[in-house]
C-alpha cells in the first residue's frame, strides 16, 4: 500500500540556520507516531510544514500517491490534514458551536453536522461541556474539545502539538486514550512530544529530530517503558 505522504529532502532554514535537512519521512495509514527532539530541535517546524502553516525551503512531496508541491498548499492536504496546536486557539461561542465550525465551513448540511458534533461530544466526554464558552475551559477541557473539533472533520493525518503539555492526572490520562481511537478509525496521527506515557505506547512508531535529520526508531511493541526515548 502506498504511504499517505511521503516527503523526500525537506530543508528549511530560519536566518542561514539549517533547522532541517530531512532525507526522507514516510507516513503510513492508519499509523501513530511520535515525534521527539530536544527542545528547539524543529519539531513544531515540522509539523507547520506539513499542515500549510509555514513553508519549505525544498521539499519533495507524494500525498496519496499523487506528486504534489507544498507551496501552495494543496487543496487535497487541507482537506485531509487537521493541525492541533498545543494552545488551541478557539471562539468565544460554545464548544458546541467550536466543534462544528469547521463543518459548517465545508459547506456540510445541518443535520449531518449535527450527528457528527453530537458523536464527537460523546467520543470526547465533554457532553457536560456543551454549553460551556471555550475561555472558561480548563487545559485538559481545552484539548478534549480541540480533538472533538478536529475528529468531526475526520482528517487522514492528524497533527497533535505537545497534546499532553501542561496536563496532569486525569485530564493527561483523557486526552491520551483518546488518540489510540483515531488510528483504530484508520486516521494517522504525529504526536510532537516529551510525554513518556505517549512516547511509549504500544503500535506507535518513533521518530526523533537530531540535529535536523530525523532518525526512525522501531514501532512499540508492548506497553512498557521505552529506554533512551
Ligand atoms: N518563524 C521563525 N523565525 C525564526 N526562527 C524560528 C521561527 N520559527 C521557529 N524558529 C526557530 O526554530 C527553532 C525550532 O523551533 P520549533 O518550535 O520548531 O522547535 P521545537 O522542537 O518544537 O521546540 P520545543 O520542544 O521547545 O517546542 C527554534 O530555535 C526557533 O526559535
Amino acid at each position: 500500500m502506498d504511504a499517505l505522504l511521503s516527503i523526500q529532502r525537506l530543508q528549511k532554514s530560519f536566518h542561514q540556520r539549517r533547522l532541517l535537512d530531512i532525507e526522507n519521512l514516510s507516513i503510513a495509514q492508519a499509523q501513530a507516531y511520535v515525534l521527539t527532539g530536544s527542545n528547539g530541535s524543529g519539531k513544531s517546524t515540522l509539523m507547520r510544514i506539513l499542515a500549510g502553516l509555514e513553508s519549505a525551503d525544498t521539499a519533495d512531496v507524494k500525498f496519496q500517491g499523487e506528486t504534489v508541491q507544498l507551496s501552495p498548499y494543496p487543496r487535497t492536504m487541507r482537506d485531509a490534514i487537521v493541525y492541533v496546536h498545543q494552545h488551541p486557539v478557539m471562539f468565544s461561542t460554545s464548544v458546541e458551536e467550536n466543534i462544528a465550525y469547521g463543518l459548517s465551513v465545508r459547506g456540510v448540511p445541518k443535520n449531518i453536522i449535527a450527528e457528527k458534533v453530537e458523536e464527537a461530544i460523546t467520543w470526547a466526554g465533554i457532553a457536560h461541556l456543551r454549553a460551556s464558552v471555550p475561555g472558561f475551559l480548563s487545559g485538559g477541557e481545552k484539548q478534549r474539545v480541540a480533538l472533538a473539533r478536529a475528529r468531526v472533520l475526520s482528517p487522514k493525518l492528524l497533527l497533535l502539538d505537545e497534546p499532553t503539555a501542561n496536563l496532569d492526572g486525569a485530564a493527561r490520562e483523557q486526552v491520551i486514550a483518546l488518540i489510540p481511537t483515531l488510528v483504530n478509525e484508520g486516521g494517522s496521527v504525529i504526536m510532537a512530544c516529551h510525554d513518556r506515557d505517549l512516547i511509549a505506547m504500544p503500535g506507535v512508531q518513533r521518530l526523533k529530530i537530531r540535529d535536523g535529520k530525523l532518525e526512525m526508531r522501531a514501532v512499540n511493541l508492548a506497553p512498557q517503558a521505552v529506554p533512551g526515548a
